[in-house]
């Protein structure tokens, strides 16, 4: 039997987003297993395989798994000849050079040559130190990159930022934005090809349904049958409305179904009341198949 391996992130910010992604696309394991690196799922065909965030690059570029969820820093970072798709919607963050506040730098030009830049993204900081023309020595940390300014052991940093908290904690400042990153779907070239293709290819519609649907609600509500043309009109123009007729109500009545976009849902819910539905019910959707 032809079989996929799966990369997902051990632990940290990607595991639960990712255990919950894969839930809702029906890739679910058998059992949890903090010790166990290799799960089998609901699908005989799929078997998740547990590495570190950064690891899964390389390990899915080789086709030692078939795909992977990582964040596209490390993608960036281990220069990972891999198919990406799309943006997941979690792990969304800046890569920022940063400098102590005190240190009067405010641009990325500002900075001499030898500066200590510390950081894990050390090839990201390398190409984007030399793009700037600056002789930067890289630091390589593994963790724990906004204290080393404080302990003398770097000048600067390059370091994955959200709230920014941890750099105000730290007294820093950001002085640059490197790259944006966010969760991805990654998949071996080869694996795209050949035997597999079919198999991968399943997997990726399967979470990109789950995506498209995240985006989407089922919308209901009841009109009375002389307002439907009113009402209809301000409805997004896909594909639908469906309009069902709703018996034993004193005046002529319908329900009217509808899929909407979750950023037009406020404007369209609004538009429908003002021209006369009522009992407007939203309800999550869970897989949108084409
Ligand atoms: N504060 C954050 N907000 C959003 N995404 C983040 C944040 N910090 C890290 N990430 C993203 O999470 C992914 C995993 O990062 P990383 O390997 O540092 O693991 P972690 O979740 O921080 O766990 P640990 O650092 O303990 O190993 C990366 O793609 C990174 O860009
Ligand atoms: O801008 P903020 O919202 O403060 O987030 C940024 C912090 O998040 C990450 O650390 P994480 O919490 O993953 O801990 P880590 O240092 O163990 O990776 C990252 O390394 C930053 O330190
Ligand atoms: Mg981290």
């Amino acid at each position: 039997m032809v079989t996929i391996r799966f990369a997902i992130p051990s632990k940290g910010r990607l595991l639960e987003p990712t255990l919950k992604l894969l839930e809702a696309a029906g890739i679910k394991p058998l059992y949890t297993d903090d010790r166990a690196l290799m799960l089998p799922t609901k699908l005989d065909w799929v078997t998740l395989v547990r590495l570190r965030a950064e690891d899964i690059p390389s390990v899915v570029e080789s086709c030692a798994a078939d795909l992977g969820i990582t964040g596209l820093d490390f993608v960036k970072e281990y220069d990972a000849d891999v198919e990406v798709f799309e943006d997941l919607g979690f792990g969304r963050a800046r890569l920022v050079v940063a400098v102590p506040e005190s240190s009067g730098y405010e641009r990325v030009e500002d900075l001499p040559d030898g500066v200590r830049v510390a950081t894990k993204y050390v090839n990201i900081a390398r190409k984007f130190f030399e793009e700037k023309g600056i002789r930067a020595r890289i630091v390589r940390v593994s963790g724990s990159t906004e204290v080393m300014p404080l302990l003398g052991a770097a000048d600067a940093i390059l370091d994955v930022v959200s709230t920014g908290t941890t750099l105000a904690i730290h007294k820093l400042r950001p002085i640059a934005t490197v790259m944006e990153t966010s969760a991805r779907l990654i998949a071996c070239k080869k694996s795209l090809q050949g035997p597999k293709a079919r198999l991968v290819t399943s997997i990726v519609e399967l979470i990109r349904s789950v995506l498209e649907a995240q985006k989407k609600k089922l919308v209901l509500m009841n009109v009375p049958e002389r307002l439907l043309s009113r009402v209809l009109e301000v409805l997004p123009a896909m594909a639908g409305p469906t309009v069902a007729r709703i018996e034993r109500t004193p005046e002529p009545m319908v329900e009217v179904m509808i899929v909407v976009d979750e950023d037009e849902l406020p404007e369209t819910i609004l538009a429908a009341k003002e021209r006369g539905a009522r009992d407007i019910v939203v309800v999550p959707i869970e897989k949108v198949t084409r």
